[in-house]
């Protein structure tokens, strides 16, 4: 048992919190966090935290467990409240960011001796500089109600080649080193040579279907026959007013490029997050995985950022059949060096996907390009990645692999915030198995997985939940859960003791 700390949960992942204070031999602080009708945030704590070194841990999906009817909501923790009493309005992550910083003020000013935050997944990670293109391309869209298209069964599983809800369509990609095999490829297009080679080693997936050390592929709409230069889909219709990291949706790129002329100003989120922790009253923060490793450099205080590798790692080594023919994957460059620090360390060979979004042209719109480095064909592919958001990187990368030849497709990413219609986008991906760590609240999103899984399989009954095994697994349908609680008592274990907590922190094994 750790004495003498306090360890308080927000209310996005009280599970998380349980779990975390389990392997510390405590219980979770008694709080009040509640909501007003006015939105605003109430918090009372209730024990006792003068001199304390007090933990608030705080993660950040999109709505939490608690609120789900059959979501592992958590009853253990002396957390006196987390109703919402504001109407209906769905609780976002910047509830969650608030909430944080009111309960960091509240221990600062209760003369806690220390304050921590622990944000198991950070939240604005992804905006740590300006969200646009050297070329002025926008990186933000509007968030688009998904529909489903037919699946195509393979090998007894059913799904589409697709990222259904749909991703966007073919892109002529246009760099200086591709414009003229791309030209090249249009021309026979039209001149009905649809299998001619291009230039420079370099093959558009859709067109050539002979292995290529490099590949090209951009978003088909009609199941893998679609040819470059065709129209992109149509856009879906839309009431939903929330946002997301859809970047590929070509919409704002072509309103972007209508008011041409100008380049907006774009908030720098990085270091205005940063500032309202510290400005709350965090002395430390404790992360995992965090996007930019070079975000801990926004702050002044220390800033402990753990990485899942140990666990993915020997998530492949104990639950990957033959993992050591496998090939890990990066579905981009920026997780590259996170990915092949675990091909290294495993010994195994290395693949990766160059995810390119071009600026909007006038006929084509902002599509991404994904170039496939390596060879995956006959080969089980691992794909590691930090972070599934629209999970429309992962769903694209996993079809571009299968057209490549691989047998079997695994996805192990660390945060799965899953927003907006992700999860479906999932089910009916190319993807066979989809790993991610409970940094982030995943009861709904196993439950949905559980449910399509139930459904293909004619099943009445859900199928009972495996958390046996050493890693504390939780499998549901496509999905499966680690348990990555361990790791953040280990790290609040050694910051209680002064211990080094390099070893957890280091990129290594
Ligand atoms: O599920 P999605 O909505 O597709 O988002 C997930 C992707 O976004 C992030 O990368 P990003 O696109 O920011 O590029 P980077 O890694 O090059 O920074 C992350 O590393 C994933 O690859």
């Amino acid at each position: 048992m750790v004495r003498n700390i306090v360890v308080l949960s927000g209310n996005s992942h009280p599970k998380f919190v349980d779990s975390v204070c389990d392997y510390l031999g405590i219980p979770p602080a008694s709080r009040v966090l509640e909501k007003f009708s006015s939105g605003e945030t109430h918090c009372e704590i209730r024990d006792s935290i003068r001199g304390k070194d007090v933990y608030i841990i705080q993660s950040f999906g999109v709505g939490s467990d608690r609120n789900t009817a059959n979501g592992n909501s958590n009853n253990k923790s002396n957390v006196s409240s987390s109703t919402t009493t504001a109407g209906t309005s769905p609780v976002t992550v910047n509830d969650y960011f608030i909430e944080l910083c009111i309960m960091i003020s509240a221990c600062k000013t209760g003369s806690a001796r220390r304050v921590t935050a622990v944000l198991p997944f950070f939240p604005y990670s992804r905006q740590p500089d300006l969200p646009y293109t050297k070329t002025g391309a926008p990186l933000g869209s509007r968030y688009r109600e998904g529909s489903t298209t037919s699946t195509e069964g393979q090998g007894g599983v059913s799904y589409t080649f697709e990222s259904v809800p749909v991703t966007p369509a073919p892109h002529i990609p246009r760099t200086a080193g591709l414009t003229s095999g791309t030209s090249q490829l249009t021309n026979s297009r039209n001149n009905g040579l649809s299998n001619s080679s291009i230039s420079r080693g370099i093959a558009i997936c859709d067109m050539v279907k002979a292995p290529a050390t490099v590949t090209v592929t951009g978003p088909a709409s009609d199941g893998g026959n679609s040819s470059v230069g065709e129209k992109p889909p149509q856009q879906q219709k839309s009431n939903d007013r929330f946002t997301t990291h859809d970047y590929e949706n070509p919409t704002m790129a072509m309103a972007f490029q209508q008011k041409a002329g100008f380049k907006p100003m774009v908030a720098q989120a990085g270091s205005l997050i940063a500032d309202l922790l510290t400005c709350a009253g965090a002395d430390r923060i404790v992360t995992c995985d965090l996007h930019e490793s070079t975000y801990q450099g926004f702050f002044d205080i220390p800033v402990d950022n753990l990485f899942a590798k140990p666990l993915l790692k020997r998530y492949i080594q104990h639950h990957i059949e033959n993992y050591k023919e496998a090939v890990i994957v990066s579905p981009d460059a920026g997780g590259a060096k996170r990915a092949a620090a675990i091909a290294d360390s495993l010994g195994l060979g290395f693949a990766l996907i160059h995810k390119e979004r071009r600026p909007p042209s006038k006929n084509q719109g902002n599509y991404p390009t994904m170039m496939l480095v390596g060879n995956v064909a006959n080969r089980v592919c691992i794909m590691v990645d930090d972070l599934a958001d629209t999970a429309n990187t992962i769903t694209r990368a996993a079809k571009l692999l299968k057209r490549e030849g691989a047998v079997q497709v695994i996805a192990l990413i660390t945060h799965g915030v899953f927003s907006g219609d992700a999860v479906q986008r999932v089910i009916a991906s190319a993807l066979d198995r989809v790993v991610v760590t409970n940094t982030v609240a995943q009861g709904r999103h196993l439950e949905a997985f559980q449910a399509a899984a139930d459904k293909a399989e004619g099943r009445e009954e859900p199928v009972k939940r495996d958390r046996s095994d050493a890693d504390r697994r939780v499998v549901g349908g496509k999905l499966e859960v680690l348990d990555i609680a361990p790791f953040f008592a280990e790290a609040i274990r050694r910051i209680v003791f002064g211990e080094s907590v390099s070893m957890l922190v280091r990129d290594g094994d």
